[in-house]
């Protein structure tokens, strides 16, 4: 199973959804690593991979790249006088690649987030070249957020392989009790997962 995961904002869960889908494929037998390629603002989200996959392999490992600005890699860069290279990040992706059968490849805020001069967020995925997936943070505004994903995954030529619709807390309004049901009547794309606020584990059964 090797997805990028991106999501409908930054802080929309993730890095939490992705740890949890890692933690339930190794514990199905199958070798999956989880991958911070950027980080920006800190190093939590890659240490919480980190953690998913037992300490398996070393921070720098699994996240090559990251910057103190909590911004868009694009500034975050700048801010350092940094530059991110798309064939450096290539390299090291196709170096685990050829090591792993599965791989998740966590994106940086929401999917058109800009990360270096002239590498935008789409450009970003395409270094990796994998089956794009959506986690939604399942609150006013997802409905909006998760259609534009959708079509702009879609018109870049990218297979949206399904959406992870993320509860970080019980429902409590209409528009959160209803998202979940409308997203499915609204588009082809299946939903893979629903997380529910404080899910610890993964029934991969349900996908
Ligand atoms: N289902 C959930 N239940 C409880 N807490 C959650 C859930 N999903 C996310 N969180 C919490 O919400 C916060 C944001 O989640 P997370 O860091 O995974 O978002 P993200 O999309 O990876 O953010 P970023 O864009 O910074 O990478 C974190 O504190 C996380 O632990
Ligand atoms: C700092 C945060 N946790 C993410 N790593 C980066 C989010 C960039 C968002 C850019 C934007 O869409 O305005
Ligand atoms: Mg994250």
């Amino acid at each position: 199973m090797n997805y990028f995961i991106t999501g409908t904002d930054t802080g929309v869960g993730k890095t939490y959804v992705t740890a949890l889908l890692t933690r339930a494929l190794r514990s199905a037998g199958l070798d999956t690593v989880a991958l911070k390629p950027i980080s920006c603002g800190d190093r939590e989200d890659a240490e919480s991979l980190r953690n998913a996959i037992g300490g398996e392999l070393p921070l720098d490992a699994i996240n090559p790249l990251w910057f103190d600005a909590p911004a868009a890699p694009l500034v975050a860069a700048r801010e350092e006088g940094r530059t991110i290279e798309r064939a450096n990040l290539r390299d090291w992706y196709t170096a685990l690649r050829q090591s792993r059968k599965s791989l998740l490849v966590e994106g940086v805020g929401g999917w058109l987030v800009p990360v270096a001069e002239g590498l935008g967020g789409a450009e970003f995925a395409a270094i990796f070249d994998l089956p794009v997936v959506i986690v939604v943070a399942n609150r006013l505004g997802c409905i909006n957020h998760t259609l534009l994903t959708i079509e702009s995954v879609r018109t870049r030529g990218f297979t949206c392989a399904g959406l992870i619709i993320n509860h970080l807390h019980p429902p409590e309004t209409i528009s959160e009790r209803t998202n979940a049901a409308l997203l499915r009547e609204l588009t082809d794309v299946p939903v893979l997962f629903e997380i529910q606020p404080g899910q610890r584990t993964l029934n991969l059964a349900v996908a």
